[in-house]
């Protein structure tokens, strides 16, 4: 797990980076989207406007959900730059997790406010030929588990006031049953299966209203979660504007 930041003292916000090792440097995305022409065709005269948006992706939901590991996954077949929103608790909280104790709308509060101004303040990517000199896109996957619905909220607001952002959700749908099991097996984190119980008692799982939130079902096999993300983020992103997202 990162290093965890005390925003008493205004630490900077960490750097964000691609998940960008070898083996990732040739993962290309999945073929342009249907509607897509060869990318030769696409000059700057005729780029789509879709590429003056920023998108940025939470994925949320309770602890051992799979955020973190589905966030990542994400960020290499997409190429997006990747952010543990975990890195973003003050120690004090991720003390308090780690004894089992569970959070409240106050210790988050903070939390979450420095999640939105990182959204916004997000570099912006110059807009290039289509080269990626830096290897950082200006496209993000985010993990924060945004239990509640006002939290939710208060992301979706940052989106509104950025005026160039996309922001969308997935929720990692499982069992409490199952994520307490994952928790106790998972090794080397902080947050454990004493934890699981309060995750679910906080969750306001999202409503039919919310239309910015993908659902995806996490009880198979994280190869499938992965795949059914990935395929679910695409068509969101397709329908935006008619065409899939070129990613840098
Ligand atoms: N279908 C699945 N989807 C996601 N994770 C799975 C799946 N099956 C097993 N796992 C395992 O469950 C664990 C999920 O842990 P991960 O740290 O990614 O969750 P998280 O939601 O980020 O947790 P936290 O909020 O506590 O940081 C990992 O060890 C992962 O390998
Ligand atoms: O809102 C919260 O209570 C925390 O953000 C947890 O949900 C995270 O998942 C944390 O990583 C602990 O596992």
């Amino acid at each position: 797990m990162g290093e965890n930041l005390d925003h008493s003292t205004n630490s900077p916000l960490p750097v964000v980076g691609t998940v960008n090792d070898e083996e990732n440097a040739t993962i290309k995305p999945q073929g342009p989207h249907p509607s897509r022409q060869e990318k030769s065709d696409f000059d700057s005269e005729r780029r789509p406007t879709h590429h003056l948006h920023r998108w940025i992706w939470f994925i949320t939901g309770p602890t051992a959900c799979g955020k973190t590991t589905i966030a990542k996954s994400l960020a290499s077949a997409l190429k997006f730059s990747f952010l543990e929103g975990d890195d973003y608790h003050p120690k004090a909280s991720v003390e308090k997790m780690s004894r089992g104790e569970p959070l409240n709308d106050e210790d988050r509060a903070g939390w979450l406010q420095a999640l939105k101004e990182h959204e916004i303040a997000q570099p912006q990517k110059k807009q290039t030929n289509g080269d990626d000199p830096e290897g950082k896109s200006r496209h993000l996957v985010t993990t924060c588990s945004a239990l509640k619905k006002h939290y939710r909220d208060l992301l979706r607001q940052g989106g509104e006031e950025a005026k160039d952002l996309r922001v969308r959700f997935v929720f990692l749908d499982a069992s409490e049953e199952t994520l307490t099991k994952r928790a106790a097996e998972r090794k080397g984190h902080f947050a454990g299966a004493n934890l699981v119980h309060s995750q679910f008692e906080a969750l306001e799982r999202p409503d039919e209203n919310e239309k910015d939130v993908v659902v995806v079902n996490v009880e198979g096999s994280l190869e499938d979660s992965e795949r059914q993300a990935e395929m679910k983020l695409k068509e969101e992103m397709g329908k935006d504007d008619g065409s899939f997202l070129e990613v840098l």
